[in-house]
């Protein structure tokens, strides 16, 4: 099976041509794959890889991104709740993930499928040279007929450097592998314009823009096993459908039922054009080693009429970042507009602040006659609504 290229058309238009995607990014939460008492769910699993077997069977590439390590790992330790200190959660997470991976070796078998264990930390996707292996990794597994089952590694992954999440894991997976759709499955059928406990709470059929969310109030985790609750699941399905990936949401029990096309669940349409993995990259997942303000023909220029940064337009610069790294462009209120690549260090763009490009190559030298960020390195930062 070829690795959809971007110039493709999507083939999955709406909620009826789920079955037809090629490439699939399914996530399962937490809630949806433990008993409750802290064991994994032998039922629970077995549904799941038949209807992920089945999607595989009729020729998609399909990545699950799985949670449960944690949620998995009470039992084994004698605990009876989710542990709040981070080592024991660690803990938790190193005995849980293998007793998940055993049953999920075990079910996929049944349908003559192999899976990998990928387990990742927010280092690997936002670090350049680590996410083209990431991409490398899991493309090769894909391509070798095998199933990925993806986790954080939470065993290592500390505060500092944690998604804590699955669901915005899942979103960049999707992104890095340019899959055709992210299929997110929890243990609520949909998203509802409030929390769904509150009596005469609505389903959110369809979100075509961030308008279609303005009022609607979103809450934690229902369960004392999910994390993130619905914040989580819609910044990544706002992370996908930018990144031109559309978003499906439902429940676990209800996913057969959405890929035969009954109208459950919430669709998320996609934003614009697929992005290549490196647009996403630089938008979602890069880490920032500083900053460069720019000035408001310079903001014009960029996000209007999409040139590059010139010298001229810079008000000034901080941080510690050096020629090729990944730079926030902020307008003159501090706002960030724009990341992009760097052709210059913090300590060479001082001297150039306001000055053309000419007068640079006379004081200067010819070297550096060249534009500060070319718009190929620069991606607009879309000015989001969505907060928890
Ligand atoms: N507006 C909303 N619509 C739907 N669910 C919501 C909403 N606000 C909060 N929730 C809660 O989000 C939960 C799903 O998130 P979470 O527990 O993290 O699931 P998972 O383990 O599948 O990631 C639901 O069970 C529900 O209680
Ligand atoms: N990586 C963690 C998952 C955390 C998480 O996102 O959980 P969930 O909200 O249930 O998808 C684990 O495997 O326990």
């Amino acid at each position: 099976m070829s690795t959809p290229n971007l110039s493709t058309p999507n083939p999955v238009t709406d909620r009826t041509k789920l079955r037809d995607a090629r490439r699939i990014v399914v996530k399962i939460g937490s809630s949806s794959l433990t008993d409750g008492q802290g064991g994994v769910s032998v039922p629970a699993i077995d549904a799941l890889t038949r209807v992920v077997g089945q999607l595989y069977h009729d020729g998609a590439q399909v990545v699950l991104v799985s949670s449960g390590a944690i949620a998995a790992g009470f039992r084994p330790l004698g605990l009876d709740k989710r542990p709040k200190d981070l080592a024991t959660q660690q803990a938790a997470a190193a005995v849980g993930q293998s007793r998940l991976m055993a049953q999920y070796t075990e079910s996929f078998w049944k349908h003559s499928i192999s899976v990998a264990q990928v387990l990742l930390t927010a280092e690997d996707l936002m670090r350049r040279t680590q996410y083209n292996n990431a991409f490398r990794s899991l493309n090769r597994l894909l391509n070798l007929g095998v199933l990925p089952v993806v986790n954080e590694n939470d065993a290592v992954a500390t505060h500092e450097i944690r998604f804590g999440d699955n669901d915005r894991l899942a979103s960049l997976v999707a992104a890095v592998i340019k899959a055709d759709v992210l299929f997110m499955l929890s243990d609520v059928d949909a998203l509802y314009d409030g929390p769904p406990t509150q009596p005469g709470a609505r389903r959110i059929a369809n979100v075509s823009a961030e308008a279609n969310l303005a009022h609607i109030s979103v809450g934690d985790s229902g369960s004392s096993i999910g994390t993130g609750g619905m914040v989580t699941k819609l910044q990544a399905a706002s992370i996908a459908t930018d990144a031109g990936i559309p978003t499906f949401l439902t429940s676990a029990e209800n996913a057969q039922a959405a890929i035969d096309g009954e109208d459950i669940g919430t669709w998320f349409a996609s934003r614009g054009e697929r992005k290549s993995a490196r647009n996403a990259w630089l938008e979602h997942m890069a880490i920032s080693r500083g900053s460069i303000m720019i000035d408001d023909g310079a903001v014009e220029a960029i996000t209007v009429r999409r040139r590059s940064l010139l010298p001229a337009g810079l008000i000034g610069v901080s941080g510690t970042f050096e020629a090729g790294d990944v730079v926030e462009i902020t307008n003159s209120q501090g706002t960030v507009i724009a990341r992009g690549l760097t052709n210059y260090s913090v300590t060479e763009l001082p001297a150039m602040v306001g000055k053309s490009t000419r007068q640079l190559r006379d004081e200067l030298g010819p070297e550096y006659d060249r534009v500060v960020i070319h718009t190929d390195d620069t991606v607009i930062v879309k000015q989001t609504t969505l907060t928890s």
